[in-house]
């Protein structure tokens, strides 16, 4: 159970706050000592703190000392402190100390209820991000803790510093460039060029020019002479995408360059020697095409000195809903949307869904989400992912997961019906305002809150 720890001397508030905080283990302290010392021993995320404090409660003096020395032991805590009314002062001197909000006497159960589990929310984010920091200190970009993607990582980590020929394997969207760049960038050739080229995408008769480049007058239209992509990466890192795409007819002179380290441009007679790191990638099964004679064997070896497997993301766990939270504050951003987070069942259907183009299909669908969504939270709906009830089974879910489920479709249709007044909703369902609340905050569900 989460902790809270509620320091105030007024004996009425403590049984107050306990009684709303009925879902926490609420720990208390009544002065400065005492806080320190529950601060010490069951290190809460969240601190309700009565500036008014004893010896002298009538002054925030003593509060203002406590909350000090709180985000001194444990920064990382989230203080609400409470005041008298019309302080806002001493509230905004605490905000300015490091208080992550404030909240004026007489104290509302609802509002508290909604502050607290708020500033919990915010607490367990944190955690998460410096828990991937601490775990993925240098592969930054590569966001995920699956232990699939952590291990593709630290391969990934351990090869940067060499120049061996890489080749990066996994399915279409599942971060094979990125995790290029991301070698790179730990390389020694970090400073120099970075150079990508799609094989696929370039047709193949002139695939041959763009990588090796051509000679003035090499052939009709080749009007002066054009350096490759191979000489534009000179000292830093080539990186090849569908590797596997490359025409047979190429793979020789490929071959040639990876083993002499030179190429000759198209229409040329020098060789220029080059210095660059190889990178290749593919989601084709390149043994496969090397069974089939439609890939060369010694080529497929002097690319893949080493392989990386980056796995798909309905293989990595929790990164669904990792990255998803990532890309939700970029789009906040590039948008200058207020999304708060998302539903429960959007969480569920994200979980639940295979993502056949990876990150880029979650990439994609959440952008669309973001731009359409109508509350604070996005529903499944909003991602086009429908959470289906009937996939309801007893393997996959729990009963209380089955409970919670029904519990927030209820209190949404409740919620229409009582043309969203929130008294007939409570009614409708047959529970207190609070109960009500305490619910719409455990399913995050902002937008009935503020709708
Ligand atoms: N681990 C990750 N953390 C954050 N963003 C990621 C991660 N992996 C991929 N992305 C993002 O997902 C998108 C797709 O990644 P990328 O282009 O690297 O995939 P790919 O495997 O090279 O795809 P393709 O084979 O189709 O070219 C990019 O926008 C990238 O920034």
């Amino acid at each position: 159970m989460e902790k809270i720890l509620v320091v105030d001397d007024d004996l009425g508030i403590q049984k107050q706050l306990k009684w709303s905080f009925a879902g926490y283990e609420v720990i208390f302290a009544e002065d400065r000592a005492s806080a320190i010392a529950q601060l010490r021993r069951f290190e809460p995320k969240v601190v309700t703190l009565d500036l008014g404090l004893p010896p002298d409660p009538a002054n925030a003096t003593e509060g203002m000392a406590t909350l000090e020395e709180i985000l001194e032991l444990a920064p990382q805590t989230k203080v609400i402190v409470v005041t008298g009314n019309n302080d806002k002062k001493n509230a905004l001197r605490a905000i300015n100390l490091g208080a992550y909000d404030f909240y004026q006497k007489p104290i509302d159960s609802d509002t508290i209820q909604i502050l607290v589990s708020r500033a919990m929310n915010l607490f367990n984010l944190e955690m998460e991000n410096r828990h991937l920091a601490a775990v993925a200190p240098s592969m930054d970009k590569i966001i995920g803790q699956s232990e699939s993607i952590l291990a593709a990582s630290r391969k990934a980590e351990r090869i940067a510093q060499t120049d061996i020929s890489t080749l990066l394997l996994g399915e279409s969207g599942t971060g094979k460039e990125v995790f290029a760049r991301s070698i790179h960038e730990h390389s020694l050739r970090k400073d120099k060029a970075f150079v990508a080229i799609n094989c696929a995408s370039i047709p193949e008769n002139l695939l041959e020019s763009e990588l090796f480049g051509y000679e003035k007058g090499a052939f009709t239209g080749a009007n002066k002479t054009t350096p490759g992509k191979i000489e534009t990466a000179q000292n830093g890192t080539l990186f090849l995408d569908e590797i596997g795409d490359m025409p047979i007819g190429l793979q020789a002179k490929m071959l040639r360059f990876l083993q002499e380290r030179v190429i000759e441009r198209v229409g040329g007679r020098s060789e220029i020697p080059v210095d660059i790191r190889v990178i290749c990638a593919t989601h084709r099964d390149i043994p496969g095409m090397v069974a089939e004679q439609t890939f060369r064997e010694d080529l497929y070896y002097r690319i893949g000195e080493i392989s990386i497997l980056i796995p798909p993301l309905r293989e990595r766990n929790n990164d669904v809903v990792l990255l998803a939270r990532t890309f939700l504050a970029q789009y906040n951003e590039e948008f200058k949307t207020k999304i708060k987070g998302f539903s429960e069942g959007a969480i569920k259907a994200m979980s639940q869904h295979k993502w056949p183009g990876n990150i880029r299909e979650l990439q994609n669908k959440l952008k669309s989400a973001v731009i359409m969504a109508e509350g604070t939270h996005i529903q499944a709906e909003d991602l086009n992912l429908t959470f289906n009830n009937d996939a309801l089974s007893i393997d996959t879910l729990n009963l209380r997961e089955v409970r919670e489920h029904a519990e927030s479709r209820a209190i949404r249709n409740a919620y229409q019906i009582a043309e969203r007044n929130m008294s007939r909703t409570a009614e409708l369902l047959g529970v207190t305002r609070p109960t009500l609340y305490s619910l719409i905050d455990k399913y995050h569900m902002d937008d009935i809150k503020t709708g």
